[in-house]
């Protein structure tokens, strides 16, 4: 059997939360090189904060959080992991095409007075083919749907190349062809070996593309696992609470 890939994030007994208030407590859990994750639970069980808590955005509050190998308060480069968040479009009063979106993901590894370089736009052209939207880079970003809008938005996460991107329900609230074509973006990223966390309420809408499970419920981590196991877990609540279960 060959050696397990390289963890690109580790928790141990973490807690994030809010004002110093624990929201998820007690993680553990390590994500390697490769993996698709989905994050899932319901509705305010602390899945965003979780999240968030990587990208220092909600406060770490205990235990030990590393990524690649460094804790998280030291890590000298946050474009190592992408962050796509939840219900964001990009409706706005500011003009940009697509490819000028895109090209903001770089902003943080290049200072914006400092011109592209030619790698750079290459980086931002192969991010809007990779997220499908290559007849779109000359678009203005309002002229584009929701879903459309969602996929400018992973490109953008997608160019400085990160380690491990995060994503907060990408397919939620866009119509079914534009979660249809958001699934193949995903399944082209995982595919092509993306490293990549999603959190999502639409777990059908990722079948075939997430390879494990982590479910959330009221701060802490309920299941980790597979997806066949996640259906027999899901199975076991059902029948120990006396409903069937769903199908
Ligand atoms: N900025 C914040 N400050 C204080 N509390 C917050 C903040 N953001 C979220 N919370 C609280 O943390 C708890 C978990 O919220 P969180 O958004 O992490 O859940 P979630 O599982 O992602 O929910 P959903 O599926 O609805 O997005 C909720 O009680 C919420 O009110």
């Amino acid at each position: 059997m060959s050696a397990p890939a390289p963890p690109v994030v580790e928790l141990r007994g973490a807690a994030f939360g809010y004002r110093g208030r624990p929201v998820v407590s007690d993680v553990d859990l390590t994500v390697r090189r490769g993996e698709v994750v989905a994050v899932l639970g319901p509705n305010g069980s602390g899945k965003t904060t979780l999240v968030k808590g990587l990208l220092g955005l909600s406060e770490h509050l205990s235990g030990q959080v590393e990524v690649l190998g460094t804790p998280l308060a030291r890590l000298p480069d946050r474009t190592r992991i992408g962050y796509v968040p939840q219900r964001h479009t990009l409706v706005g009063g500011v003009r940009a095409t697509v490819a000028e979106v895109v090209a903001t993901g770089l902003l943080a590894r290049r200072p914006w007075y400092r011109p592209a370089t030619r790698a750079d736009r290459e980086a931002v052209l192969a991010a809007v083919e990779a997220a499908g939207l290559a007849d779109r880079a000359r678009f203005d970003v309002e002229t584009l749907s929701g879903g459309q809008q969602r996929r400018v938005l992973i490109a953008r996460a997608l160019v400085a190349r990160p380690d491990v991107l995060l994503m907060d329900e990408p397919t939620a609230g866009v119509d079914r062809a534009s979660q249809d074509v958001l699934t193949s973006v995903l399944r082209r990223l995982a595919d092509a070996g993306t490293t990549m966390a999603i959190v999502t309420h639409e777990l059908s809408a990722l079948r075939g593309v997430v390879d494990r499970i982590v479910e959330v419920d009221t701060g802490h981590v309920t299941f980790d696992g597979t997806p066949e196991g996640y259906a027999v877990h899901q199975g076991a609540l059902a029948r120990s609470s006396g409903r069937t279960a769903a199908r």
